[in-house]
């Protein structure tokens, strides 16, 4: 190792950067680091690293009076730009506790940046941006530099370089475009080409996504949705229902009428094959295979409620979504479809398909949604105001569900919530069950069969009067709901949760959506909730008219039947870090 007439000790230098990537080789150089000083800064395999050349008193700076850890590396896992900027400024340390003060002072020199991600201090899921600006007296020395990052960058997996942007203006307090200009700078800068699609009406991107060529899609490294749960699902609609070719959960009246026994054995589904884990086949389409790695979808929040993605990443933050994108992280999540079979009781069988990505509701659910939408003008507040309403109407439905009982390992050995197998349970407990939550790597999700019984799958039944029923393929945290409406829901475990809410007095009722809204709250220790995991179900209204919840947009359903595929999608995420 020797060193240069600039100040870089350099080994193996006339590598190509191709193979500037082994453990022996390295580059180091003196360089200045904009705001800190002179800094000895290393190339290494995954990132570079750099100490000041005169070494702090302590490893912390002090700004303000407050102490804090200077930073001395960043992965080329985090790096998502690298820009040789011009001949400008750089400015001296304002480091305060710096032994020596050789480069207090501001002078210009050659220059370049390195853009990146970094975790927030405050919120373990939350990424925040960061900048370092090297200088040096050789623009020459400055692009080597520049090369020899990029040629990393180059290698990283999975990054996205082509994408389909969809912006819904009008999406929670109307912030979609402003949303996405927050974060278009970081997809130019990480060369990520975008065509962006503004929307001018509701159904505009599900038309778009059913009818793009298959050309054109797998140009597409994926599509995002600049704007909240329904517009999410209306691009996931639009994707789906064209490529999605698997057969139809059985209909209600496959599974059987009331004068049945309450737990029969499985009977034949002609519609729908499951495997012997109770996962339905899918048939794939030859063009477009599903599940398919390579091509993801994200969000960038700007909605009313976001639950995908704080599920999915963790937090509510279009910064932190843009990292999950541009670095080209994944996550596979299960998609429910739901098959109505009428709209009312009077209308003949004619089925319609639609997916949901999070969340199928109905009763109290369906009721929120639809007065929601009566004081769209209020945005994300009309919830809470829809909500109260319907709260104090207390209206129950009539209504018959059947669905697949899936045990697993876990569900025996952890008494589910609602479901204390047989034993006497009070009306209400205080103590809440050990629950695995869905985070990073979830063990759940990467394990290759959802439940651990094949072939110990029966339909069960319940009717009778409900004020809600639900089914929640993934745990829908939300502001409203912190722990989420399960807070032990899987991003894809292959099922779904079932929540049903029998009819039960006002006061039971509120104590139940309080403990829904509390973190660490117990919501489902109620002797008039059940809770169950499943992998489809089928529902008939007494009623003539009803109406569902599918990821916050209205269905309306006399009839209908769901099944969750697993893992059909992926998403530019990695799962929360909570
Ligand atoms: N340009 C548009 N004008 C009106 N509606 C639109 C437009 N583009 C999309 N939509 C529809 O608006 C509905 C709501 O959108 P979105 O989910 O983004 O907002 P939100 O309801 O405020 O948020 P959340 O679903 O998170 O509660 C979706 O069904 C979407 O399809």
């Amino acid at each position: 190792m020797e060193r240069d007439v600039d100040g870089c000790m350099q080994t193996e230098q006339s590598l190509p950067p191709a193979q500037f990537d082994g453990q022996a080789s390295s580059l180091s150089c003196t360089l200045f680091l904009d705001h800190v000083g002179e800094v000895a800064l290393t190339f290494n395999s995954d990132g570079l690293s750099w100490k000041l050349v005169e070494p702090l008193d302590n490893d912390d700076s002090t700004c303000l009076g407050i102490k804090s850890k200077v930073a001395t590396e960043i992965k080329f896992s985090d790096v998502y730009a690298v820009e040789l900027i011009d001949y400008g400024l750089i400015h001296g340390s304002n480091i305060s506790n710096a032994r020596k003060c050789l480069s207090c002072h501001d002078f210009e020199i050659y220059r370049f940046t390195v853009h990146g991600f970094q975790r927030s201090k405050t919120l373990p899921s939350l990424r925040v941006l960061v900048a370092y600006t090297f200088g040096h007296k050789d623009l020459q020395t400055c692009q080597m530099w520049v090369n020899q990052i990029n040629a990393s960058l180059a290698l990283e997996q999975g990054r996205p370089k082509n994408l389909l942007v969809f912006v819904h203006p009008r999406s929670g307090k109307g912030n979609g475009c402003k949303t996405w200009d927050s974060v278009a700078s970081i997809f130019s800068r990480a060369k990520v080409k975008t065509k962006v699609i503004v929307t001018q009406k509701a159904g505009q991107a599900l038309m778009m996504m059913a009818s793009i060529g298959i050309k054109e899609l797998i140009s597409y490294d994926g599509v995002i949705a600049v704007g909240g749960d329904g517009f999410f699902n209306e691009i996931l609609n639009g994707f789906l229902l064209s490529r999605h070719k698997a057969p139809y959960p059985p209909t209600p009246s496959v599974i059987g009428t009331s004068s049945q026994n309450n737990e029969q054995q499985s009977p034949l589904l002609p519609s729908t094959s499951y495997d012997s884990y109770g996962v339905p086949n899918i048939n794939q389409d030859s063009e477009f295979s599903l599940p398919n790695e390579h091509f993801r979808f994200g969000i960038i929040p700007a909605g009313s409620t976001d639950a995908i993605v704080m599920c999915t990443t963790g937090t509510r933050d279009p910064i932190t979504s843009t990292f999950h994108i541009v670095l080209g992280k994944r996550v596979c999540l299960d998609v429910a479809q739901v098959v109505r079979w009428k709209i009312k009781s009077t209308s003949k069988v004619e089925p319609f398909v639609r997916y949901a990505a999070s969340f199928a509701g109905y009763g109290f659910y369906g009721d929120v949604i639809t007065e929601s939408e009566k004081y769209r003008w209020m945005g994300p507040k009309r919830y809470d105001y829809a909500g109260t309403r319907v709260f104090l109407k207390h209206k129950s439905y009539q209504a018959e569900i059947a669905y697949l009982e899936v045990k697993s390992e876990e569900a025996k050995s952890i008494p589910e919530r609602g479901n204390l197998g047989g034993r006497k349970r009070p009306f209400w407990s205080p103590k809440k069950s050990e629950k695995v939550v869905c985070r990073v790597n979830c063990e759940v999700c990467n394990t290759t069969t959802p439940c651990s019984h094949p072939g110990e799958t029966k339909w069960s039944r319940s009717k009778g009067s409900f004020l809600s029923i639900g089914a929640a393929v993934i745990a829908c945290r939300n502001d409203r709901a912190p722990d989420g409406l399960v807070v032990d829901a899987h991003l894809s475990d292959g099922l779904m949760h079932l929540i049903l809410i029998k009819d039960c007095s006002h006061a039971l009722y509120l104590w139940h959506l309080t403990q829904l809204a509390r973190k660490g709250g117990n919501p489902f220790d109620f002797k008039f909730v059940e809770h169950h995991k499943t992998t489809a179900f089928t529902f008939t209204s007494s009623g003539n008219e009803s109406v569902w919840n599918l990821d916050g947009e209205l269905f309306q359903a006399h009839q209908l039947s769901a099944q969750v595929f697993r893992g059909l999608v992926s998403l530019f995420a990695s799962g929360p870090e909570v």
